[in-house]
């Protein structure tokens, strides 16, 4: 019987309040998706340096990076934008050693929202800082008032994204307003917004399952679609677990005279 996939999963954090104390947290779709999918999560608080970043991905078998604020562009080399709110800077140091150390393993990553974003530029892409300015035309892909604001999909068909959506119409829970401007090398773009924002990518590298989604497939108001994406992840994890067990059951296989 496959072994359930270990899938280490980051958490936000918050700095300690007048009132509240410092808190390291994380949206219950996230893990219940990987739960659903036949996955074991992992919740990682923000690490502090490169050999607990290490130890970490030691211990488990994928990784998915959650949404949140958004990454300070100044840590890219850009200037702040006045729309900018920068994630705790704690976890985006985290956020980054983790992607660079799992980019260096290819082990087997999922990025939603700022994720998403996070593995574009860890891999040498960049981001629209401001939808709003950067792409006027664009539909609205954030509300304030509503969480679980959507809007629809185009999906290219021979990909992750248009096995799991296949024709139709689709309609994803859109929060950002930032966005993919060039894709990162190795990855190619699989969704976008009718408006021509992107929504998803995917690695082109044969050595690396890697996926990030714009889109929220892990909100409340979720499609059985989306938590196929889920699926396709933790089995992409779990297939790559098993080669490399095998890989080093014959690395380990002496034969005997
Ligand atoms: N802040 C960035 C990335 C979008 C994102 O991750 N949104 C999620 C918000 C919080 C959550 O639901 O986890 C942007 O606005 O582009």
């Amino acid at each position: 019987m496959p072994r359930k996939p270990l899938i280490g999963i980051n958490a936000d954090f918050r700095a300690a309040a007048r009132t509240t104390p410092a808190f390291a947290y994380i949206g219950e779709g996230y893990y219940q998706n990987i739960i659903k999918a036949g996955g074991v999560p992992v919740i990682v608080p923000p690490q502090v340096d490169e050999e607990s970043a290490h130890r970490v991905l030691d211990a488990v078998d994928g990784f998915m990076f959650i949404g949140g604020a958004d990454l300070d562009p100044r840590n890219d080399g850009f200037m702040l934008h006045p729309s900018v709110r920068p994630l705790n800077p704690g976890r985006e140091a985290s956020d980054r050693m983790l992607m660079a150390e799992i980019a260096e393993r290819r082990m087997p990553v999922f990025g939603i929202g700022v994720g998403h974003q996070l593995l574009n530029v860890q891999q040498g892409g960049n981001l629209f800082l401001h939808l709003k300015e950067d792409l006027p035309s664009a539909v609205p892909h954030l509300d304030l008032q509503d969480t679980n604001h959507r809007h629809t999909l185009d999906v290219v068909g021979d990909s992750l994204i248009g096995r799991v959506y296949g024709d139709g119409e689709i309609r994803v829970t859109s929060r950002h307003h930032m966005a993919i401007d060039e894709v990162a090398p190795g990855f190619r773009v699989t969704a976008r917004c009718p408006d021509g924002v992107i929504e998803a990518i995917e690695s082109e590298m044969i050595d690396w399952f890697a996926i990030g989604t714009q889109f929220h497939p892990e909100s409340d108001a979720a499609s059985a679609l989306d938590i196929r994406i889920f699926e396709e992840f933790v089995d992409a994890v779990r297939d790559s677990s098993e080669r490399s067990s095998e890989t080093a059951d014959t690395d380990n296989f002496h034969l005997v005279a």
